[in-house]
């Protein structure tokens, strides 16, 4: 298999003095094998100092930095088992140690199987200990859900083909994104098997799972519209291959050889595209230039900003359709110029010689904007289950009689979503990603382009849900109708999980919002937050019910997120009791701090929010305010708690600054902020308490309405 371990890779019984000795010996493991220059020994020491690789319960997955992939030989693994521990993050000990030497995404393959091993601490136990390699060597070849035979066996599609594998290399990453790349251009659904195992062709992963080496024996089968066509289509891909993998296979080649051949170093992630490709930069700067305006439009409108400053951000938005500026910012871009420089070339250009240039100070502020809007690490966010909100608004809302209603509005809406767009309005940099019913995305596809979104959804079958809020005016309250969501496959869920690996390298933060939908297991968020950790990247969840309960299950780990927002009664499903007491709401957000969650914000409806950090606990009491709706309040309060922290505000600052987004949110109908300006003067009426000893003394909270 691509990433299968083998005995003579497994150390039994190992007890290093300390980590860079445990990391050293694996490291001389895979070197040993021939996955790696020894080199590559050095760069998983360097990870470690960038982000710690202790996954949780014991385990740990020291691995190198990418950009010293050329270092690896071939892909693999290698197991140091410590059965007395050795110290690895704080206090905790490693006892289960995977070295992972990976060219491309494969490690997510092995992620996935030690993240389902996390959740089985009895099984997790026995490797600790076992004398036994190959109950090691077992343990982490089990499959993942998704490439065990389908029930019933395993079959064929009707229209097939029969080929033995003559790839020197066997089916590895290159070779298989080009099966992929031919599979994708039909709608037939395509299947590779390989004796018991089956792949689909469409999924790099899945095919990669197959573990096909020369000389395997595969049946490509076909069904649909298309079959034939595309049975022919990939027989001809994968012969054209051969061609190219046989010119790579090192002199002296045998087939029979038990190592598989060196590869040339990869020559980076096809994923990840160059900021210096013309069209990749182009779109950066046309999110960049949406974002500012967007943000000038909302300062302007404000009733809060005066007359003067009105004035220059109107002038500044008359820059960014400034054609002169535009042009030459297309010809430095088409020329291969970086997106950053070719923007402030062209600037200074546009600044210098363009008598026409109204107002060369405007220029050059708004340049210096622009500038700052395309170097920002963008936020990414993932929304597994967005959904259009149909917002209704009613004078009262009357239970079985027929009720009139004053207004109503469609948003594009969701958890990830609704951040992605208060962080977008905020000013900062953001990417969405999740999963987008490609029969109704046109609304979200919009929405993203509008609000400087870079757009990496990913695409499932049917539509993304409707979701109806009933707000009820008098009362003050909005009643939510959530409808079910579509379906997602397995392949959609780890081209999502390799999308996030992608981003993860470039990411400020990743966001986990909302429920999942049908076909996602609830361990989902729990491993992508591993994963993301991997990457050293902060994570934070924002999810209830089964998906909230399997992610903060564990004690302090790199599968724990660094902050989880849980109203009150999330709060309550996750600890299995009633909270009605404030004392009651910190004991348990406490509980979960001290698992190891550096931020544990509460939301409290109207009594505003709790933030427990290991220091101190806090709440925040927003002012009284006109209320709009309250849909997607909570997702303001995260944006606001993780721009905050971007702008580097912390404690009680934090805390102020992220319950008066979510307080100007509640004026605002659909996923937006209101102006800066306005959030700034909410932020100076919010009231920060000290918590210091929670006890029954401290004023009862309310049960919040949804
Ligand atoms: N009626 C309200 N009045 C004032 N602030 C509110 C009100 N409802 C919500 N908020 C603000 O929005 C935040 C999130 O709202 P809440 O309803 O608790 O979260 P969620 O939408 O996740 O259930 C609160 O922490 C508070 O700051
Ligand atoms: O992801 P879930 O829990 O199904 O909720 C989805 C709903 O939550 C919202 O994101 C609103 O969230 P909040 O009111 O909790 O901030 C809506 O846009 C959406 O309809």
């Amino acid at each position: 298999m691509a990433l299968l371990l083998t005995p003579a890779l497994a150390r039994l019984n190992a007890s290093p003095a300390d980590k860079k000795a445990a990391i050293a010996e694996v490291a001389a493991l895979l070197a040993e094998a021939g996955f790696i220059d020894p080199a590559y020994g050095d760069s998983m020491l360097a990870r470690e100092d960038q982000a710690n690789t202790y996954l949780s319960h014991g385990v740990a997955i020291p691995h190198g930095i990418p950009k010293d992939r050329h270092l690896v030989k071939q892909t693999g693994i290698a197991v140091l088992q410590v059965p007395a521990g050795v110290m690895w993050m704080g206090e905790e000990k490693a006892r289960f140690i995977v070295g992972i030497a990976a060219q491309n995404d494969e490690h997510i393959a092995v992620l996935r199987r030690l993240t389902r091993l996390l959740g089985d601490e009895a099984r997790l136990e026995r490797l600790f200990v076992t004398g036994d390699v190959n109950e090691i060597v077992a343990a982490l070849a089990d499959e993942a859900p998704a490439a065990a035979a389908p029930a019933g066996g395993v079959a064929d599609f009707s229209v097939k083909a029969e080929i033995v594998l003559d790839y020197p290399s066997g089916l590895h990453a290159r070779p298989a994104s080009g099966w992929v790349g031919t599979a994708k251009r039909f709608n037939a659904q395509l299947r590779v098997r390989h004796g018991d195992e089956i792949a689909n062709a469409k999924s790099m992963v899945s095919l990669l799972q197959l573990g096909a080496e020369y000389g395997a024996r595969l049946t490509v089968s076909a069904e649909g519209d298309d079959a034939s066509d595309a049975i022919a289509a990939l027989c001809a891909t994968i012969a054209e291959l051969s061609h190219a993998e046989k010119a790579n296979a090192p002199a002296g080649f045998k087939p029979a050889a038990s190592t598989a051949p060196a590869r040339p170093p990869a020559a980076g992630r096809a994923t990840e595209p160059s900021p210096d490709d013309p069209l990749v930069a182009g779109k950066a700067l046309e999110l960049a230039l949406r974002r500012v305006e967007r943000h000038l439009t909302r300062e302007a409108a404000s009733e809060m900003t005066d007359a003067a400053t009105r004035e220059v951000m109107v002038r500044r938005q008359a820059y960014l359709g400034y054609l002169p500026l535009l042009r030459r910012v297309s010809a430095r871009l088409l020329s291969g110029q970086h997106v950053v420089d070719a923007w402030r070339d062209a600037v200074g250009e546009t600044a210098r010689d363009d008598v026409l240039a109204p107002e060369q100070g405007d220029l050059q502020a708004l340049g210096e904007q622009v500038s700052l809007a395309l170097k920002q690490k963008p936020v990414v966010t993932v929304t597994c289950n967005p959904a259009i909100d149909l917002t209704v608004a009613l004078p009262s809302l009357r239970a079985g009689e027929v009720n009139l209603a004053a207004d109503a509005a469609r948003n594009a809406g969701g958890k990830g979503i609704n951040v992605a767009a208060c962080l977008a309005d905020y000013g900062l940099a953001v990417t969405v990603t999740g999963f987008l019913g490609r029969d109704n995305a046109a609304v979200f596809e919009r929405f993203f382009d509008d609000r400087g979104l870079d757009n990496r959804m990913v695409g499932v079958d049917g539509e993304t849900r409707i979701n109806i809020k009933l707000v009820d005016e008098q009362r003050r309250q909005t009643t939510d109708l959530n409808l079910p969501s579509f379906t997602v496959d397995a392949d959609a869920q780890q081209a999502l999980e390799r999308e996030l690996d992608t981003l993860a390298g470039n990411a400020a933060w990743v966001v986990l919002s909302g429920s999942l939908p049908i076909g996602v297991p609830a361990g989902f968020y729990r491993f992508i937050t591993a994963l993301m950790h991997a990457q050293g990247v902060k994570v934070a969840l924002d999810t209830s019910g089964e998906a909230l309960r399997a992610s903060l299950s564990g004690t302090a780990s790199a599968a724990l997120p660094h902050l989880v927002k849980p109203n009150r009664r999330e709060l309550e499903q996750w600890a299995g009791r009633a909270l009605p007491t404030l004392a009651d709401v910190v004991a348990a957000a406490q509980e979960l701090q001290q698992r190891g969650i550096a931020q544990v914000v509460v939301s409290l409806g109207e009594e505003g929010a709790l933030l427990v950090e290991a220091d101190a606990v806090r709440q925040a009491l927003p002012p009284a305010l006109a209320l709009g709706s309250t849909v997607g309040a909570g997702d303001a309060l995260v944006a606001g708690l993780i721009a905050a922290q971007l702008e580097g505000r912390y404690g009680d600052d934090a805390l102020r600054r992220a319950v008066a987004c979510a307080s100007a949110k509640l004026a605002v109908v659909g996923p937006a902020l209101p102006a800066q300006s306005d959030i700034d003067a909410i932020a100076a009426r919010v009231e920060i308490r000290r918590i210091e000893q929670p006890s029954s003394h401290v004023a009862p909270a309310h049960a919040t309405e949804e």
